[in-house]
């Protein structure tokens, strides 16, 4: 089971986009495992004690006289008190949205030793039953513990019921995600210490330009920039070329790139409407298979990776604010769907990777930024009104002219929600 980082500082209360399970699945996930766990707990414990209470009878047989109820009688003690346990652990996995254990220790605590417990309760059930069978003729009144055994045998194999059903429900789980790949050994060494390796596509661009400034700040980044300057410009990077911790690659990232990361910030693509309308189906390969070859390459070098996505993925609302449970309301067939259904099927690309492979993702829905580097003719509003403003013209309001933008300045949008969104397991939300 993948599951969201421990919330270590536990004060994030806001709605977020994440990389995983959200904290409502889990914790919807691990209140049904609880009653599974509850519900294997009652049963296996009363057919214990249904067995152990039996003291009627006169006559010299006993339950304790045959191996097959003793046997029935200690599987099932054993299950009830592992499930006490278990349900201790699920308490304290729903009040802390967190999980006990390592993603693939827990695979097997929530899952993987049921089928252990079912099947010790199973052969014990079946011993019994087989044995009270053998018994029936010659039970009479003075042997009452063979009906007590005989409804214990029936308690212990709806423990076993529960256990299997379980089991059954871990399939829709274990499609909610995988564990994510393997990321490089030098990771992990004790002896060397590598610097992050941080791949930046479309990082010649007006937001991409400032978040490589932001990360050549820490001494530990490496940070390489492929961009087809398309939009973007080498200008931007200019204070960075040529420093060692520094790569500029002209890549289109619609053709596969082979580089070895540890984090993927997907920016590429154009993002106002002028020029990501000028080329649309470039547009379109550059959100679909640009992500699709920066998903492979995440895949393969096992590095976690965020996409650049946008308000346009409401296309044109009908709630306001947006929150993250709105879906959107897009034409899938104007002038601008390139772009907004691009990033749409680029997000759900996203979460697809990370359903069926494990990739550790980020999607940043990015409203509209403005601030130093945009392009003077970059065609949205906050350049256009300073253009005209210093040219001395008219600003043009375009129809409706009722419509809302949520603003934010460029380096907020870098420092406060890009920049550091790879390197915690911390959700977030960008507006
Ligand atoms: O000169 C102008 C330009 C734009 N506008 C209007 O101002 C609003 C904002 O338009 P912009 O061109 O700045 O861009 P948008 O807000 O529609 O999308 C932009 O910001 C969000 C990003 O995610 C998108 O990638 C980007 O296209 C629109 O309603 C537009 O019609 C003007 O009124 N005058």
């Amino acid at each position: 089971m993948r599951s969201p980082q421990p919330h270590r500082s536990g004060g994030d209360t806001q709605q977020h986009f994440q990389s995983t399970v959200s904290v409502q699945k889990l914790k919807r996930f691990n209140s049904l495992i609880l009653v599974f766990r509850f519900a294997a707990f009652c049963f296996s414990l009363a057919s214990a004690v249904f067995m152990l209470t039996n003291s009627r009878g006169s006559d010299s047989l006993h339950w304790y006289n045959f191996d097959a109820f003793r046997y029935v009688v200690a599987a099932n003690a054993i299950v009830a008190i592992y499930s006490l346990f278990e349900m201790a652990a699920s308490v304290w996995e729903i009040s802390r949205n967190a999980t006990l254990f390592p993603e693939i220790c827990q695979v097997w605590f929530d899952f993987g030793h049921d089928q252990v417990f079912a099947y010790l309760l199973l052969s014990a059930n079946t011993a019994g039953t087989e044995l009270a069978r053998t018994l029936k003729d010659t039970c009479t009144d003075n042997k009452a513990f063979c009906v007590q055994s005989d409804i214990a045998i029936v308690l212990g194999f709806a423990g076993n019921w529960t256990r299997m059903s379980k089991e059954a429900s871990n399939g829709d789980h274990n499609s909610a995600a995988k564990a994510p790949p393997t990321p490089s050994p030098l990771r992990f060494s004790k002896f060397f210490q590598s610097n992050m390796r941080i791949l930046i596509t479309g990082g010649a661009g007006f937001i991409g330009s400032h978040l490589v400034d932001r990360l050549m700040e820490n001494e530990k980044n490496e940070v390489i920039v492929a961009d087809n300057y398309f939009t973007g410009s080498k200008d931007n990077l200019k204070k960075w070329i040529g420093h060692p911790r520094f790569e500029l690659i002209r890549h289109d990232v619609t053709e596969p790139l082979l580089v070895e990361v540890d984090q993927i910030y997907h920016l590429a693509c154009p993002a106002s409407p002028i020029f990501y309308k000028y080329n649309p189906v470039k547009t379109i390969k550059t959100n679909v298979i640009g992500t699709l070859n920066m998903l492979g390459l995440a895949k393969r070098v096992g590095a976690r990776i965020l996409l650049t996505s946008t308000s346009e993925v409401y296309g044109d609302p009908l709630i306001h604010p947006q929150n993250e449970s709105y879906w959107g309301n897009v034409n899938p067939i104007g002038v601008r769907s390139c772009y907004d259904e691009g990033k749409r099927v680029a997000e759900t690309l996203m979460f697809d990777y990370h359903r069926q492979h494990g990739i550790e993702i980020r999607i940043a829905r990015i409203f509209n930024t403005y601030g130093p580097r945009m392009n003077i003719d970059d065609g949205r509003v906050v350049s256009n009104f300073i253009a005209q403003a210093i040219r001395n013209e008219p600003l043009t309001v375009q129809a409706p002219g009722t419509q809302t933008r949520s603003f934010c300045y460029v380096s907020d949008m870098v420092s406060k929600k890009l920049s550091g969104a790879l390197n915690d397991g911390r959700r977030f939300k960008l507006s």
